[in-house]
């Protein structure tokens, strides 16, 4: 389930379609970056997609951030690991009975997917959070979820690289860290609220960047990723 390699640039193929998605596939390896299949392309082009791109050696973090009651979640979670994912989320909002359902319910398989529970949407900010009725501070809510996730035996949480070195001196590095919201200093911030530098990610301590439009939308996107890879000196 997991490559020999362990790029830590995770290539989100948020794209239309499979066609679209392979050209940037195609000319990538991987050794280079793993890829992630979210809910655009996963709507478009279902399982079938996903178990090609394993076939062709690429660790696959599906994310789809289950959130529903904890039976259909555990479901989902283990028709995705017979998939053969390397990764799979739920969302920390759905509760412990949801997170420590579905743990047990991967637990019994032979290889299964590492299970991530998502905290706070790097999207998300103080403003956005107080609207929803949230603690407006980002980082305390983020601590707190991820302290849940890690008691119901998840094996890290998707955050933003901003919360990351708090949350690696509380939780330790066996507890990955998987951080969206990553923009080159030079890039835009799209509709991200919470980002951090690559460079800076990796001394905060995030185990995995997702690195997806300043990748995907460069005129470029290998040249893009090469460059994401040199600045963190991953070999
Ligand atoms: O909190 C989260 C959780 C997931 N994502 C996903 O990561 C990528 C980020 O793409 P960019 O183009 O680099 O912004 C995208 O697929 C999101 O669905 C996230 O951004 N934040």
């Amino acid at each position: 389930m997991t490559s020999q390699y362990d790029p830590k640039i995770i290539v989100p193929l948020d794209y239309a379609n499979a066609a679209t998605a392979m050209q940037f596939v195609g000319r990538v390896d991987p050794s280079l970056c793993r890829l992630k299949v979210g809910k655009e392309l996963f709507t478009a082009e279902g399982p079938r997609f996903v178990e090609q791109l394993i076939k062709t050696g690429f660790d696959v973090f599906l994310d789809l951030k289950f959130h529903d009651i904890p039976n259909t979640v555990a479901q989902a979670c283990k028709a995705a690991a017979n998939l053969g994912v390397w990764m799979v989320n739920i969302h920390a909002l759905g509760g412990r009975k949801m997170m420590e359902t579905t743990r047990e319910a991967l637990s019994g398989l032979s290889q299964r997917p590492l299970l991530i529970g998502v905290t706070i949407l790097t999207s998300m900010d103080a403003t956005q959070l107080a609207e929803v009725g949230l603690n407006p501070d980002p980082a305390a809510m983020v601590g707190r979820l991820a302290a849940l996730a890690k008691d119901c035996g998840l094996d890290g949480v998707v955050c933003s690289a901003q919360e990351a070195a708090q949350l690696k001196a509380q939780h330790g590095a066996d507890f990955k860290l998987v951080t969206p919201g990553i923009r080159p200093a030079d890039a835009g911030l799209d509709d991200q609220s919470r980002v951090m530098t690559p460079e800076a990610a990796i001394q905060a301590g995030s185990d995995y960047l997702v690195i997806g439009r300043p990748i995907t939308r460069a005129d470029d996107p290998v040249a893009a990723l090469m460059r994401i890879r040199d600045a963190i000196a991953q070999n």
